[in-house]
């Protein structure tokens, strides 16, 4: 896949371009709407014989437009979205710096310079996306905008159990630490990519080394908590247990420092600076503060059963 970082005002001449079908949208999360109006590209490039394309924007739309924090956490930051879309074998990736200037620009003007003047030959957007000044564009004023110079397909919402598979749905069911059913609609468990880095060295001591990660990327994280996860280190999956939390036994409130920490099932090793992914699968139970190491490492030695068990149990479901 080769990607594209494009600025307003670009210089590209469309005959620059190879004839395109192309996807939009912001597209955190990748999910399974995502996927379709992806797919649907794909689909229309292979049947035109054209490339696949995809265009998405950084930072989040939001961040310009005000509507929220500067920094906003991504269930898929830029690095894991490429990697993702790279995987769904899409040919083109266009992310478009999102700057008050390209804010501004009116429906037509987008139109022309970012689909026209790009040569695509067909957009695939969900049937509530929208563009130009204020969002002004709809899939109902792409065809005016158009010019007859591309065909479009507006993709049906996907809804699961009647509701519509968003970006906004999925953080708030990780904020709520429902990972299993964040994955549901992502279609895959929920990903960190991250780096292993020294912690305080006491898990050893109380017989459970953790692997201490931090974050590639300014991920949306799940609630706090005890979680059954995967864990990818030197290209092989391991399971295990993972705690993200303030480890309130042993630190204070009043600095509170989020740590995300792996006890990795069946493992020794020396594993700092390693790059790891974890997927997370099932929330066991909330963060405690314990009276003690002992009442930490006996509930700890219970977090394991469960998460053995868990993923015994989904063995024998064949869904592993
Ligand atoms: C499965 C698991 C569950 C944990 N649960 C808690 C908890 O409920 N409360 C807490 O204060 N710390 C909890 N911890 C964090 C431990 O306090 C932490 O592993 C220990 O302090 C070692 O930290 P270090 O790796 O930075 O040395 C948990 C750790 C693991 C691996
Ligand atoms: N459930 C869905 N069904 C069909 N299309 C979808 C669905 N969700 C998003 N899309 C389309 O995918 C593209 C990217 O959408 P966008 O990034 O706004 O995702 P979203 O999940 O709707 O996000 P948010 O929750 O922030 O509104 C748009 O073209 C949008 O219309």
């Amino acid at each position: 896949m080769e990607v594209m970082m494009l600025r307003h005002p670009h210089n590209y001449k469309k005959e620059e371009f190879e004839p395109m079908a192309l996807a939009l949208g912001f597209f955190d999360g990748v999910h399974k709407g995502h996927q379709q109006v992806m797919l649907s590209a794909k689909k229309t490039a292979e049947e035109k014989g054209w490339k696949s394309a995809v265009m998405t924007f950084d930072p989040h739309p939001s961040v310009v437009l005000g509507r929220k924090h500067r920094h906003i956490r991504h269930i898929t930051p830029l690095e894991e979205k490429k990697r993702l879309i790279q995987e769904m074998g899409i040919d083109y990736l266009f992310i478009v710096r999102f700057t008050s200037d390209f804010a501004a620009l009116e429906p037509q003007q987008f139109v022309d310079q970012f689909i026209i003047g790009l040569n695509a030959r067909h957009v695939t957007a969900g049937f509530d996306y929208t563009y130009g000044r204020l969002g002004k564009g709809t899939m109902d004023t792409l065809m005016f905008h158009s010019r007859g110079e591309f065909t479009y397909t507006a993709v049906q919402k996907l809804a699961i159990d009647q509701e519509k598979v968003s970006s906004t749905k999925i953080r708030e069911l990780l904020s709520e630490g429902l990972v299993r059913d964040a994955s549901d609609l992502l279609g895959r468990p929920y990903r960190l990519h991250g780096t292993i880095i020294h912690g305080d060295k006491r898990g050893r001591k109380i017989g459970f080394p953790t692997a201490n990660i931090e974050p590639a990327d300014d991920y949306f994280l799940p609630m706090t908590g005890v979680y059954a996860v995967k864990i990818r280190v030197q290209d092989e999956w391991h399971e295990g247990v993972c705690n993200v939390g303030y480890r309130p036994t042993f630190k204070s409130p009043d600095e509170p420092v989020l740590s995300i920490e792996v006890h990795i099932f069946h493992y020794s090793g020396d594993i700092y600076g390693e790059e790891v992914e974890v997927d997370w699968f099932i929330r066991l139970r909330g963060e405690q503060k314990f009276n003690g190491i002992e009442e930490l490492t006996a509930q700890i030695e219970r977090d394991k059963q469960a998460a053995v068990q868990f993923f015994d149990s989904k063995r024998l479901d064949g869904k592993s």
